[in-house]
């Protein structure tokens, strides 16, 4: 097995972020970025609800278990590209060491699109949602194992009140005990992060004890999101059967040339054999 990866990337992202804070504190932040700290956010939630597809299309240009996917993509090619064909909200990968993103993604983003965005990155710090908001998304990605449950709960809480949606995700039951009621959408990674071991049928092993759990904790009621290694639209359609309303897809689209055209490629294909 593997090292986990995510020792490795937390480690990172703590150094990084004491550069950040030391380069940009977060008043000199909040004071350069007022007009997206006043900007309403739009709902990922809202968004996947209403759509047949409910595709969140990710913007990513290299990852630890792939490697270079699409190393000269730029944002103002494929941003506009899946909004025009279908995407319901667009993930950008916000992380440079390990996935050559930026938050200069995030703000171009921003200024191409007016689907939903979720900065995904490896979030540790308030200052991060900070930075997140000011940089224009509308959710934030949490993930369960690199959290416990009392930071998960107040980053979630604080992402609340700077009007960010939340997506909290896991990858094993126990993690589960992160849930907190600030959290809108709830996924699961189908990808062992120890072993890189992608499952899409991982989403489904694990949907029953999601669902005992949400039963149990009946407060609780985040839209569910499967995560990673989907690459074949009748996963869509299966997941979606069972309860899935967001289906987050990165490779599968950035590998290609045309992410935007085998986006509309697949939710045609989605579509059409929905019935
Ligand atoms: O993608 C990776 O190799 C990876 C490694 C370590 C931590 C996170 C990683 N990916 C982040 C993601 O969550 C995915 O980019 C996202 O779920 C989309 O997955 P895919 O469709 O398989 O690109």
């Amino acid at each position: 097995m593997k090292h986990d990866i995510l020792e490795e990337i937390v480690a990172h992202k703590k150094i990084e972020l004491q550069h950040q804070k030391k380069a940009v504190p977060l008043h000199i932040m909040l004071g350069l970025a007022s007009e997206n700290m006043d900007r309403p956010t739009y709902s990922m939630r809202e968004s996947l609800e209403k759509s047949d597809s409910s595709i969140i299309a990710e913007f990513k240009r290299k990852s630890p278990s792939k490697g270079w996917l699409h190393p000269k993509a730029v944002v103002s090619d494929i941003i506009p590209a899946y909004q025009a064909n279908g995407a319901s909200a667009c993930s950008i990968l916000t992380d440079e060491h390990f996935f050559g993103g930026s938050l200069g993604d995030l703000k171009k983003a921003r200024q191409l699109t007016t689907l939903p965005l979720l900065r995904k990155d490896f979030v540790l710090e308030s200052y991060q949602l900070f930075q997140a908001k000011a940089m224009g998304a509308d959710a934030v990605l949490l993930i369960a194992a690199i959290l416990n449950p009392e930071d998960c709960e107040m980053l979630a809480n604080t992402a609340h009140t700077l009007g960010l949606e939340v997506l909290l995700e896991i990858h094993r039951e126990e993690e589960l005990k992160c849930l907190n009621p600030y959290v809108d959408m709830l996924g699961i990674n189908n990808r062992n992060l120890g072993s890189f071991d992608t499952q899409v049928n991982h989403s489904l092993d694990l949907l029953p004890a999601v669902q005992a759990y949400l039963q149990k904790e009946k407060v609780y009621t985040p839209l569910l999101i499967t995560e990673s290694g989907i690459r074949d639209p009748k996963d869509v359609i299966r997941l979606r059967q069972e309860g899935f309303r967001g289906f987050l897809i990165g490779e599968t689209f950035m590998k290609t040339e045309n992410p935007g055209e085998t986006l509309r490629s697949f939710i045609q294909t989605c579509t059409s054999h929905a019935d």
